[in-house]
């Protein structure tokens, strides 16, 4: 279940912007507003109980830090990278 550093690596190049630190994908989203994040936020946790996958979010003024990890497994897998891909939808 949990993906390989490996796997991880070539996943990644299939997504833009996004890293890995401490077994974690994350990426900063950048927004002219607060608000703009805010809304951005509430897309993605929709997107996130519809998966029944959830990342930690930090909001902070003008961008949003998106991280991903699958704590059943205690690594990443392949439900981080669906979701990051299903994310990376929601910005427009
Ligand atoms: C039972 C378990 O908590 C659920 O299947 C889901 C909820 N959302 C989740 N989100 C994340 N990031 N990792 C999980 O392991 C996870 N588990």
């Amino acid at each position: 279940m949990k993906l390989s550093s490996k796997e991880i690596k070539n996943r990644l190049s299939g997504l833009n912007g996004w890293k890995e630190e401490n077994s974690t994908l994350m990426k900063t989203y950048r927004f002219p507003s607060y608000m703009d994040g805010v809304r951005f936020v509430e897309r993605i946790a929709e997107a996130a109980e519809e998966a029944n996958h959830h990342p930690d979010l930090l909001i902070r003024y003008g961008q949003v830090e998106v991280r991903l990890t699958t704590h059943d497994v205690g690594g990443i897998s392949e439900k981080d990278f669906q979701l990051a891909q299903v994310i990376e939808t929601l910005t427009g």
